[in-house]
């Protein structure tokens, strides 16, 4: 069952911390064994990744290779049915056409008086690796999810890399892949992947940035990588907050809890609401959801240790402990939305009125589903255009405007005690001795 607690419990804040804390809790099991893994693929390259993927995804050396050809990803075709396809190039377009708003530009702006010129110059990174999931679930969104800002941006070399449990590849993701023109492909999942992008191997060259969600696995290995390649943010696992009033339905409330508590044993689904009567209704809604669900095992199991349905005494107190959980996903299930908007401060997307289900958000409705998890959406955005490009700053300057500003220079570097720097600019406007 379902804990339900209320704002006005004596141990409030105890129950709220275990919340916050879900995704800061380092497990230290699974930050030895990633350590572990990334070592082992660094020092042994693919020996290491055949061997963990033989250990974690049950896939035979022997019989599968560790990239996945272009053959193997035709043959899929025949396997994914017409409606299918059309859905998947129908989201395709929504999520491109989204994407294609954050495209950023270079400018350039010379000073009339001066001549001086400044300037921000916007590149594509060269390489990134999409990690896409395939661990519980088979993810032919995240393909697109991943792919499509990259390729907005302009991003030339293209990396994903999937687990395949048993050797067998998920037609949907492979079509997915093939749609958009992506070629390099690696049967590879969890910490060993990540390993392989970060580090290179002698079948994968490393690249210079790893984004997409993933596992706990995923996650920690991300986190452990940075420095050496870019990442997007910490997208790990899946969490849903709503906040409902009296109006809301209970049945689509505990629906839309249960689409996250399906992903993965450690999802997070909370349920804050000024209704008491709206509690009760979810949490028996919730029972009779979860009998029908063919991924009732893993649903339960979040939903036991993971979720929580809040009592509140009124909207403006909801939207305060939601931004104390910064989720992931945020539905506002209420009369006014817009109106409980402006109090928002921390969500990776808000999902807005009753017939906003958060399943929209995940396929179709065109902006990014890899999202920050763990309340890192107080700083971490949604993966966007901006992820896959690089900028630099141009600066050009006349020997007039070098003169308007030397005194200053001067002034600053003897602040300083850098001469070098002082005389850098002394010399060049002929006050240099
Ligand atoms: N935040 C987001 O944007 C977002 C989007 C989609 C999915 N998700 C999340 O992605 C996750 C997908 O998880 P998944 O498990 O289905 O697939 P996954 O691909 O993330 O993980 C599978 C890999 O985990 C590794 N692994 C499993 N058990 C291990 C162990 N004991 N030791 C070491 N490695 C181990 C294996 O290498 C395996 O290949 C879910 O948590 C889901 O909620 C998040
Ligand atoms: N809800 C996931 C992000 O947490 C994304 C997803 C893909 N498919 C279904 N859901
Ligand atoms: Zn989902």
């Amino acid at each position: 069952m379902i804990q339900i607690f209320s704002r006005s419990d004596r141990d409030f804040d105890e129950k709220l911390a275990v919340i916050r804390n879900r995704g800061q809790s380092l497990d230290s099991a699974v930050e030895k064994s990633v350590g572990e893994i990334l070592e082992d693929v660094r020092l042994n390259g693919d020996e290491a990744l055949k061997r963990y993927t033989q250990k974690f995804d049950s896939v035979d050396p022997e019989t599968y290779g560790i990239s996945i050809d272009a053959g193997t990803v035709e043959a899929c075709r025949s396997e994914v049915s017409a409606r299918q396809y059309d859905a998947l190039q129908r989201a395709a377009d929504s999520i491109r056409a989204f994407h294609e708003r954050q495209r950023r530009q270079t400018w350039i702006e010379q000073d009339s008086v001066t001549g001086n010129i400044l300037g921000q110059r916007v590149l594509p990174l060269d390489s990134v690796g999409i990690y896409v999931p395939g661990g519980k679930a088979a993810y032919p969104s995240s393909v697109l999810m991943n792919a499509i800002p990259a390729q907005v941006a302009g991003v030339e070399r293209i990396v994903m890399v999937v687990p395949t449990p048993g050797g067998e590849v998920n037609p949907g993701v492979m079509v997915a892949a093939h749609l958009l023109g992506i070629t390099e492909i690696y049967r590879l999942g969890g910490a060993q992947a990540i390993g392989a992008l970060a580090y290179g191997t002698e079948t994968v060259a490393p690249v210079d940035k790893i984004v997409g969600p993933g596992n706990i696995y995923v996650a920690t290995a991300k986190r452990k990588v940075f420095g050496r390649v870019d990442i997007d943010m910490i997208a790990g696992p899946s969490e849903i907050l709503i906040i409902a009033d009296e109006g809301a339905d209970p049945r689509h409330v505990a629906i839309d809890l249960l689409s996250q508590a399906e992903h993965d044993e450690m999802a997070s689904s909370i349920l804050v609401t000024n209704s008491s009567k709206l509690a009760e209704k979810v949490s028996v809604a919730i029972e009779e959801e979860l009998a029908l669900l063919p991924r009732q095992a893993i649903a339960r199991k979040s939903i036991d240790d993971y979720g929580a349905i809040i009592v509140a005494p009124d909207l403006l107190e909801a939207a305060r402990i939601s931004n104390l959980i910064a989720p992931e996903h945020l539905e506002l299930a209420v009369a006014e939305p817009f109106w409980l908007l402006h109090t928002i401060k921390s969500a990776g997307a808000i999902f807005m009125g009753y017939h906003t289900s958060e399943a929209v958000g995940d396929y179709v409705a065109g902006p990014n589903h890899v999202l920050p998890t763990g309340g890192t959406a107080r700083f971490f955005s949604p993966l966007s255009v901006d992820d896959f490009i690089k900028k630099s700053s141009l600066i050009y300057y006349t020997q007039a405007g070098l003169e308007e500003v030397a005194r200053d220079v001067e002034i600053l570097t003897a602040m300083e005690g850098l001469d070098a720097h002082g005389r850098s600019v002394s010399y060049r406007v002929g006050d240099g001795t």
